[in-house]
């Protein structure tokens, strides 16, 4: 077994040039699936909100739902590093607040690293579990749990001010104590200038071009699960909904005409036995 991947390994390979691999899981049975592919990092995302749960959004995504999960994952796991997402006013509150709740995921499911949303405004609280010695992703760009400040999801840092705003967050990150920030929806040009102005923290970039360290995708999305929207930056690298579909419409039928199960799929006893049973 390859050893397994800690924020070590993630900032000596953005030192070295080595890209980044980063999905999605929510569960146990996924988390094996991708970890023996060979995927570097695994995110259980509040996306879950919208993946598993079937919210239009992240916000009511809970604590509760976060540990459920990230436990489920870690289970599954012995290579990737494992980062438990920090749901919506998880951590807004206070420091004390944000330092309370990413123990409790780290300590309740064995995680590797938490991740939040935000920049400056989140940097004391970075620091706070950095210091506490808890490893900490960092996440700029369209923040889908501000999507109601932001007036929807849209590319971020199209000027010249929001794009300079992106550099400064992601700075004070790296100097809180963050080993990697996810860029979503960030113009290429600007995701690959804030890679070059941080040194220590790798950019794991999700429509954010390929100038970044890395990448991360949402898993049933990459798989072509997700049936109906499908943000531009996703390439779908197989169809696992149609195959979905097919597996289990041949299993119909074959319940239906009972050609299943057949022998090989029965427990067979002594005839004798049958006869004996029905005297
Ligand atoms: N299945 C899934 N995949 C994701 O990548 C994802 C989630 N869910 N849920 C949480 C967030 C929300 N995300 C989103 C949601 C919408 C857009 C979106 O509408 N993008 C537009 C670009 C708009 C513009 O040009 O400004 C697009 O067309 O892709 C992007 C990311 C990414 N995350
Ligand atoms: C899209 C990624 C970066 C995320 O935060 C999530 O899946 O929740
Ligand atoms: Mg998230």
């Amino acid at each position: 077994m390859n050893k397994k991947v800690t924020n070590l390994t993630i900032k000596k390979m953005k030192q070295e040039g080595t890209p980044i691999s980063m999905i999605t899981a929510y569960d146990y049975i996924m988390a094996q699936n991708v970890d023996e592919a060979g995927i570097d990092m695994i995110l259980v995302g509040d996306s879950l909100g919208n993946v598993v749960m079937g919210h239009t959004s992240t916000l009511p995504v809970t604590m509760e739902d976060m540990i459920h999960h990230t436990a489920a994952v870690v289970r599954g796991v012995k290579r990737a590093l494992v980062v438990g997402d920090m749901p919506f006013m998880s951590y807004q509150e206070s420091t004390q607040q944000a330092l309370h709740n990413a123990g409790r995921l780290m300590k309740e499911t064995g995680c590797d690293a938490v991740k939040l949303e935000g920049g400056a405004s989140v940097c004391e609280a970075v620091k706070a579990m950095t210091t506490a010695g808890i490893p900490v992703v960092g996440h700029i760009g369209l923040t889908p749990q501000s999507v109601h400040q932001l007036g929807g999801f849209r590319v971020q840092g199209k000027n010249s001010e929001t794009a300079k705003q992106l550099i400064a967050d992601a700075l004070k990150l790296e100097a809180a104590g963050a080993f990697a920030i996810t860029l979503e929806c960030v113009p290429t040009d600007i995701a690959t200038e804030i890679t070059k102005a941080l040194h220590t923290a790798a950019t794991i970039g999700i429509g954010a071009g390929n100038g970044t360290d890395g990448q991360v995708l949402v898993c049933t999305d990459l798989l072509g699960m997700s049936s109906g929207f499908r943000p531009k930056f996703v390439k779908t690298y197989a169809d696992l909904h149609q195959t979905i579909v097919d597996a289990v419409g041949q299993y119909i039928h074959d319940v239906k005409d009972r050609s299943f199960p057949d022998e090989a799929h029965g427990f067979a006893v002594d005839p004798e036995v049958v006869k004996a049973m029905k005297e």
